[in-house]
């Protein structure tokens, strides 16, 4: 297909600004204005996954009692900084050619510059300070994806004030660090700045007396003796990681914040911000987040703004096919297709992924993706979103599907059916006690008149993996009477769920031996 040539003939030609996913068999274009593999390959899951693998392998070397427990000894262990920054960009690096090889050798088109819908199955294209280009498509699929939101107040100066793009390249390791916002982001940060700096902390049991003189020689001798002396959360909800479920976040932070180098302030707002300069700290100023009262300044080392992220949408020209932004999110209906300002369907324009404010997470982008794909192929498909499971990789790893309690609750009051729940703790499980990481809650929560899983909540030992049994349960709308009687290997993490699923209690669900559900 000849791009530049304004008019493609193929039937089935499908335009995808910035993408993330492949179609064989249809004739596909990708747009992308900056490096293939967007936020995930190169500043999202990617590289924060690597910093995380070497923040669980840190947590467990210094956690002496583990070892012991174990009955191994470690004598020494340490880093560095830049070798650990390389471990993530590498990674990034890896994944982003795996990724345009594979686009390659299915004979997906890959076109650089930033693309605008200039009409309908019409998109230019182009490069600043090159003429622009422009082709048409059957189908275009908009996937422009996010970046980092930084609320009014706050000034990034990318060294002391940073976002997430900053923090992957672990160009530091400040002493002091505060992260307004415990979302995903910043608990998967807290993860990763308090392992890499609890070494001095764990071999050296500071007095007051040698802090400064430590925290000196770790600017002075570099990676090897960076310390942090600390990380403080600024949360403007009046709880912690105010997205999760209440039970899991409570035990969350007993058991990632609390026993940590951790402090926090919840329901207040970080309203100002102001990079270091000068030998001055960044201040940080706090206000009450329901008065506005000014409520006190922060001096820390450092700030990382994790509050969200924003769409990316504009200068899409959307405008020209009537469509408008709900606070730059694209609009769409169920089956990811746009739709006017008038609430009509755009023909044969989808949106996917974090421009739809949908769910912000890769694979709920993948997934949209090959939805729409299906329904551009001929086969109707609709996305269950409440079947796509969520994961937060900290140590433990927190993860979930589906309704919270609350969630659950409102929709059973509203719709009149009765919920119930059962938990099971990771340490009746032999395969969590013979790693010695018994830490850890699983809850689900369902509907005992038929039987239906409503929600999963995981906090423990790869609780990321654990999930997809939930998940694919409610996907394919499996109830627990047959999920009873589904065998899983022994000892495995996998009868943490098998726990669960027994110990539900059905209505209308054959007998069986029902354990009683454990309290975390
Ligand atoms: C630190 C961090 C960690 C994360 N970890 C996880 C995780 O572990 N698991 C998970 O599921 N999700 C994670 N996410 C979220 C995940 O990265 C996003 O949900 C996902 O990348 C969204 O994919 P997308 O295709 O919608 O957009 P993006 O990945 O943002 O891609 C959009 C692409 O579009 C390009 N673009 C934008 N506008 C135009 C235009 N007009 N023309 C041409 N190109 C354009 C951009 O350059 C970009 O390459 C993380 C995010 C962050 C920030
Ligand atoms: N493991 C994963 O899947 C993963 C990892 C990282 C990011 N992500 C995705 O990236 C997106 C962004 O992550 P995030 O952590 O930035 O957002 P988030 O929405 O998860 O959390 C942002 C937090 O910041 C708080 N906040 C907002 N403004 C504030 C202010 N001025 N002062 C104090 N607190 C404030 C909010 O109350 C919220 O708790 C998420 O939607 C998530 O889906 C996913």
């Amino acid at each position: 297909m000849n791009m530049t040539s304004g008019t493609a003939k193929s039937v089935k030609e499908t335009i995808i600004p910035a993408g993330i996913i492949l179609f064989p068999g249809l004739k596909t274009a990708i747009i992308e204005g900056d490096v293939v593999g967007g936020t995930c390959v190169n500043r999202g899951c990617v590289p924060s996954k690597a910093l995380l693998a070497v923040s669980g392998r840190m947590r467990e070397l210094h956690d002496e009692h583990h070892m012991k427990s174990l009955g191994l000894q470690v004598s020494s262990t340490g880093y560095d900084r830049q070798a650990v920054a390389d471990h993530a960009n590498n990674l990034a690096s890896k994944i982003r050619s795996n990724l345009t090889n594979s686009m390659k050798a299915m004979g997906v088109d890959i076109l650089t510059g930033f693309g605008k819908i200039v009409g309908k199955q019409r998109v230019r294209y182009g490069k600043v300070g090159f003429p622009e280009k422009e082709i048409t498509a059957k189908n275009i699929i908009i996937a422009t994806g996010s970046v980092p939101f930084v609320p009014k107040g706050i000034e990034i100066d990318g060294k002391t004030v940073f976002t997430s793009d900053h923090a992957l390249k672990l160009e530091s390791v400040p002493d002091w660090i505060a992260i307004v916002g415990s979302g995903y982001i910043g608990l998967e940060f807290s993860d990763v700045y308090t392992a890499l700096g609890s070494e001095i902390l764990t071999h050296i049991r500071l007095q007051k007396v040698l802090e400064d003189s430590v925290r000196y020689c770790s600017k002075m001798f570099g990676p090897y003796t960076i310390l942090i002396e600390q990380v403080t959360f600024v949360e403007a909800l009046d709880q912690l990681m105010p997205g999760f479920d209440p039970e899991i976040a409570k035990l969350a932070q007993r058991v990632l914040i609390n026993t940590r180098k951790i402090d926090y302030h919840t329901g207040v707002f970080a309203s100002k911000i102001t990079p270091a300069k000068d030998g001055k700290p960044v201040l940080i100023e706090l206000i009450d987040a329901k008065t506005k009262e000014h409520k006190e300044t922060l001096e820390v080392d450092a700030a990382l703004i994790a509050t969200g992220r924003a769409p990316f949408t504009s200068g899409l020209g959307l405008e020209n096919i009537n469509v408008v932004t709900q606070r730059g999110f694209i609009p769409v209906d169920e089956r990811m297709q746009v739709t006017d300002a008038d609430g009509n369907v755009v023909p044969n324009l989808f949106c996917i992924g974090d421009a739809n404010g949908k769910l912000m997470l890769a694979h709920a982008a993948s997934a949209q993706g090959i939805s729409v794909v299906e329904q551009i192929s001929g086969r109707d498909h609709i996305l269950n979103h409440l079947s796509i499971p969520a994961a937060c990789f900290t140590h433990p790893e927190i993860s979930m599907v589906g309704l919270t309690e609350p969630q659950a609750r409102e929709k059973a009051d509203n719709e009149g059916f009765e919920v119930s729940v059962v938990k099971t703790s990771f340490k009746a499980n032999t395969k969590a006690l013979a790693e010695n990481e018994g830490d850890g809650i699983a809850k689900m929560i369902y509907r005992p008149d038929t039987g239906e899983i409503l929600g999963v909540h995981i906090l423990g030992l790869h609780a990321a993996d654990l999930i997809h049994e939930a998940s694919n349960a409610i996907a394919l709308g499996t109830r627990l009477q047959e999920l009873k009687l589904a065998v899983h290997a022994h000892p495995t993490l996998s009868e943490v769920l098998d726990e669960l699923f027994k110990a539900a209690k059905v209505n209308s669900g054959v007998s069986h031996s029902v354990n009683e559900p454990v309290a975390a």
